[in-house]
């Protein structure tokens, strides 16, 4: 592990830090760079190549609405995006700094490879070599046992259950790593903090997969823009060359994922999405109008598996067939029925009876997922206490088995009733958040500097001391957050 610079983080080469002090880019020069990003500034090395300056990618967690489960079983499934997000910083080395570092605090992990260690050798062979625009829709084994050898030292020292979630965060990075970029890579240091709740079901593995596949493919300069004027249909193809990557990390840490969370973390807003042929590309569609619905997300802090969720349900499939298949097939229809609800003409969502409607196919799709056995007690504590608040429609989201509740408020529902909710909830130790439904997907500050009413010429640069130091969720919001309530000028979007 480097000793980090006190001040900003970077480990010294030479006893000089890589091209900060104090926070402050040296050498800046502006270039037009061939990847799209348009008239940046970037970091002259030594040999007068142009480094890429320190830059930051943003995604967002997703809730599905209706249909998880039923998703990895071929069926449709509603998700959207959620304010709260993953933000990387990417903070590139001088030429001679040979390291790769992670510093992922909010799972207490740091980690240091040396470049020239790694197995590049295998996954240069050209039977396994994949290109950033190649669709890989598994895993190589040789390569996963290759990258689990410079995994297995990471965080060795912790109890097991820690250790592993060290290791998958670490084992998706390196697989994506070693995937993308090549041995030229330059030394670089990843800081990731995020604003999602990990293992909760708000898909914070696949935001944090969008967020690297993103600023890896940056790196290697595989992506144009994002830019204001950009086409759609060039924008689609950025979104979905990030999204393709991010399926592969997701691949790391889960079982048998469906991809829809990456999906929703790289395109934002709110989609239907199917995968009957796990060999094609899953057929996603942006639902328009999606009605900006506050959400209540309640976490109940109780660690669950995706994957172990997943598997039970694959199991109760294998020994109840026919019964599981029509629990999944209902699943289906409810879905169906959401989507012509919230598609409809109609559909008014201030309106009690559409919001009525839309409520009882959210209570119906919690019954049938509590009947394929991933619900938990308490997360029917909290359907219970919602439903005697009568404040909205409550339903488990993501793989259940503990992680998240997500009610859809009752339009002018009592505000003095949510007041003695929110105690409630509080005092059964779960956690609230207040989000909204459908904001933007995979951003980028490029360089990472932002105005925030600061004092410094040309605005406040994000480098990696203020990065770890802001407190807290709010902390990381208020600094660099992009969430619904926080729209950011510098932050640019594919759309
Ligand atoms: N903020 C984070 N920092 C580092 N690693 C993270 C972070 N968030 C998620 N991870 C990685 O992703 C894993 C969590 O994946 P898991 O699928 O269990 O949760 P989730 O993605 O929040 O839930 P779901 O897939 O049901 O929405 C963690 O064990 C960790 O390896
Ligand atoms: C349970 C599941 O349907 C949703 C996890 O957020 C799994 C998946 O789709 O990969």
């Amino acid at each position: 592990m480097h000793r980090l610079d006190a001040r900003n983080g970077i480990p010294k080469a030479d006893g000089k830090p890589n091209g900060l002090t104090n926070g402050r880019l040296q050498n800046l020069k502006t270039s037009e760079t061939s990847n799209g990003l348009g008239r940046q500034a970037s970091l002259a090395s030594p040999t007068g190549t142009p480094l890429i300056p320190p830059f930051m990618v943003s995604s967002p967690g997703k809730v599905i609405v209706f249909g998880e489960h039923a998703v990895v079983h071929g069926k449709m499934a509603m998700a959207a995006s959620i304010s709260l997000r993953s933000y990387l910083l990417v903070t590139t080395l001088g030429k001679t700094e040979r390291t790769i570092s992670l510093l992922f605090p909010d799972i207490g992990l740091e980690h240091t490879w040396n470049i020239d260690d790694l197995p590049w050798q295998k996954f240069k062979h050209p039977d396994k070599k994949r290109y950033y625009y190649d669709l890989v829709s598994s895993l190589d084994e040789d390569l996963v046992k290759a990258t689990q050898q410079h995994t297995l030292d990471v965080s060795s020292n912790l109890p097991e259950e820690q250790r592993k979630v060290h290791q998958n965060a670490a084992l998706m990075f390196l697989y994506l790593f070693l995937s993308l970029g090549s041995q030229s890579n330059p030394g670089c240091l990843y800081t990731l903090r995020s604003t999602i709740p990990v293992g909760a079901g708000l898909g914070s593995s696949a935001s944090i997969g969008v967020c690297i596949s993103a600023a890896l493919l940056l790196q290697i300069r595989a992506l144009a823009g994002p830019h204001p004027d950009q086409p759609i249909d060039e924008s689609n193809l950025q979104i979905e060359r990030i999204n393709r990557w991010a399926f592969v990390g997701e691949l790391c840490i889960h079982g048998n994922p469906s991809g829809v969370d990456n999906t929703v973390a790289s395109g934002g807003r709110a989609v239907t999405f199917k995968r009957a042929d796990y060999t094609k590309p899953p057929i996603v569609k942006f639902i328009r109008n999606f009605p900006e619905l506050p959400l209540l997300v309640v976490d109940t802090r109780q660690p669950r598996s995706t994957a172990a969720e997943v598997a039970k349900v694959a199991t109760l499939k294998k020994t109840q067939p026919v019964i599981t298949g029509l629990i999944l097939e209902a699943i289906d229809k409810v879905t169906e029925s959401a989507i012509d609800v919230v598609s409809s003409d109609g559909f008014d969502a201030t309106d009690p009876v559409s919001m009525g409607t839309l409520g009882q196919l959210v209570n119906v799709n919690h019954g049938l997922l509590a009947s394929l056995g991933v619900s938990h007690p308490k997360l029917e504590k909290i359907r219970e206490l919602t439903d005697a608040a009568n404040i909205g429609y409550t339903k488990l989201t993501g793989a259940g088995g503990g992680g998240c509740a997500i009610t859809l408020i009752k339009p002018g529902c009592d505000q003095s009733r949510v007041k003695i909710l929110d105690e409630q909830l509080d005092a059964a130790g779960f956690k609230r958040y207040e989000t909204q439904l459908g904001g933007d997907g995979v951003g980028v500050l490029f360089p990472a500097i932002l105005k925030n009413d600061s004092e410094e010429e040309g605005g406040e640069e994000i480098d990696q001391e203020k990065f770890l130091n802001a407190e807290g969720r709010e902390g990381v919001e208020k600094l660099v957050g992009v969430g619904l309530h926080q729209k950011r000028e510098g932050w640019k979007f594919w759309r």
